[in-house]
């Protein structure tokens, strides 16, 4: 792992209209580190990975990848960049099944994961192959929205609370995957309420409130901040 970060975000401001969402976020991520931002309902953890892929209307500050300003970029060149975003509404197309869905998004880099890889990652997808994208469950939308990523090439996988409504045992799928995407080399930036689903790949976490990092610490320090999370995240 190298020391320089490979994806750094500094001053970060972001906008919906006239409402001003992001007010100056700071973070960065090493090559084959898993981040994880934690924050309440409404912190701006969305609209972070939103800002820096590039999908809302007025941005500012630096989005760094590997010497590249992103915000100087157009959205298909910060694919091609590296970056592969999975959404919280997971974004599976109901009509297509599985392999369909699969194959929609174009490769956008070199070294992206087979068909077969992918299916040995998540057999379950294997099995789903022809069933249409509105016959899924939620756990199986999960894994086919990262697994579309995984076969374009991306390099950092920024993932939106992906084990939002799933149940425990998917929920652990899901982690036995991103522990698996990490012992790879995989770069991650998470976003999660689920902070004992994170301890599980997360090197280090950053804590967010009103549109601002308020604090991280190293994934082996969670425990000593547990009754701050709890104030943050009301849980
Ligand atoms: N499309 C939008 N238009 C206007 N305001 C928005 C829009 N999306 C989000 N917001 C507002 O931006 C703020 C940050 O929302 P964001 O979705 O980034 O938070 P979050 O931390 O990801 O929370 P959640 O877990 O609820 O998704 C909130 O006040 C929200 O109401």
């Amino acid at each position: 792992m190298s020391d320089a970060p490979l994806l750094d975000v500094r001053g970060l401001q972001a906008w919906y209209g006239e409402s001003h969402v992001l007010h100056g976020v700071d973070l960065a991520i090493r090559e084959g580190e898993t981040v994880t931002l934690l924050g309440r309902n409404g912190a701006g953890k969305t609209t972070t990975l939103r800002a820096i892929m590039g999908i809302l209307g007025r941005r500012q500050g630096v989005v760094n990848l590997r010497g590249h300003d992103l915000l100087r970029l157009p959205l298909h060149r910060v694919a091609q960049a590296g970056l592969g975003y999975v959404p919280e509404e997971r974004g599976i197309f109901a009509s297509l099944n599985v392999e369909e869905n699969l194959m929609l998004p174009p490769k956008v880099a070199e070294g992206g994961m087979s068909v077969a890889e992918i299916y040995e990652l998540f057999p379950n997808l294997l099995e789903r192959r022809w069933s249409q994208g509105t016959k899924l469950s939620g756990g199986e939308q999960q894994m086919l929205a990262i697994a579309r990523v995984l076969r374009t090439g991306a390099k950092i996988l920024l993932l939106d609370e992906p084990t939002e409504g799933l149940a425990p045992v998917i929920i652990q799928r899901i982690g036995d995957v991103l522990v698996t995407l990490k012992a790879r080399g995989m770069t991650i930036l998470l976003v999660e309420q689920n902070f004992r689903f994170a301890r599980k790949v997360a090197d280090r976490f950053y804590l967010m409130e009103d549109g601002r990092i308020v604090n991280s610490f190293a994934g082996h320090e969670l425990d000593s901040h547990t009754s701050q999370l709890h104030d943050v995240l009301g849980v």
